[in-house]
């Protein structure tokens, strides 16, 4: 039987891979981990697989802002043996409705590439961005969230709420004008956002809210919803043992965050494979 190839690329300060392509094991898939330079060079391409995933980490040290280097890399870079654009094979990958996950650096990245929200990708207009949170300080902790139970977001579907850790200084979800946003909402793009643990109810209150993003969005997809991006790590609770209060609380065996893995897993068996 087919099985789905999932590719998880490290490379210039990445520091989740080894966690996300677990995850992709974990969910049943076939796994990579491979350096972007191994794309660069045309060692490996995009073409051969059916899950990208961008994973966290402090791409480039965050140094022109979180992932704004690493961007420009895949924007205009071209692969060294055949002068094709990277941008290219990332614009294939997402005509052959393939799908894309991006963890904080990695949603920074493709915030920052232009193909998050997604509205207008194929001109790679960022749209939107990630900045600093509104702290001033690295933020890290575990969140609760909510999800839109109206989104097309392929990773997220069946899930109602979820309780995940975050771990990053420039979280804070901001837009280049209001259309953006009222495009985001009324096409229940905005998957996920910070909730308050009482009320259950999207919340501007720290540190509920450990960033500040507008409207609580935490994470957003693209309007296929096989592209998403969310600053929570979903690939931190995998197991019940990765929660905090595991000593503590009955919990069940597989963590929150496996699901948007086999979610995407069993999408690719039943719509690419
Ligand atoms: N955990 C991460 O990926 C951190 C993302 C980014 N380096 C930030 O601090 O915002």
């Amino acid at each position: 039987m087919k099985k789905v190839r999932c590719i998880v690329i490290s490379g210039y300060g990445t520091n989740c891979e080894v966690e996300m392509a677990y995850a992709c094991k974990l969910a049943g898939g076939e796994v990579e981990i491979v350096h972007i330079s191994e794309l660069i060079y045309g060692e490996k391409s995009l073409d051969n697989y059916h899950f990208l995933n961008f994973p966290g980490g402090f791409l480039d040290g965050d140094d022109l802002g979180a992932a704004k280097a690493a961007a420009n890399r895949w924007r205009f870079g071209k692969i060294k043996t055949t002068g094709e654009p990277l941008f290219d094979q990332i614009m294939r990958f997402i005509k052959e409705g393939k799908l894309i996950l991006g963890v904080c650096n990695g949603f920074q990245l493709m915030v920052k590439l232009g193909i998050l929200p997604g509205l207008r990708f194929q001109y790679a207009l960022q749209l939107a961005s990630l900045t600093y949170n509104d702290s001033g300080r690295f933020e890290d902790r575990w969140v609760f969230l909510k999800l839109d139970p109206n989104t097309p977001c392929v990773f997220t579907q069946g899930l109602d709420k979820l309780y995940l850790p975050v771990r990053h200084g420039e979280g804070k979800f901001v837009v280049q004008d209001e259309n953006v946003l009222t495009a985001i909402e009324n096409n229940h793009l905005a998957v996920l956002k910070y909730t308050h643990p009482e009320t259950e109810q999207p919340t501007m209150e720290y540190p509920f809210n450990p960033n500040g993003s507008i409207s609580a969005i935490a994470g957003i997809c693209d309007p296929s919803g096989r592209l998403f991006g969310l600053m929570p790590h979903p690939e931190a609770f995998l197991h019940f043992t990765n929660h905090p209060h595991w000593t503590r609380e009955q919990l069940s065996e597989e963590g929150m965050g496996l699901a948007l893995f086999h979610n995407a897993i069993t999408y690719i068996k039943q719509n690419i494979l």
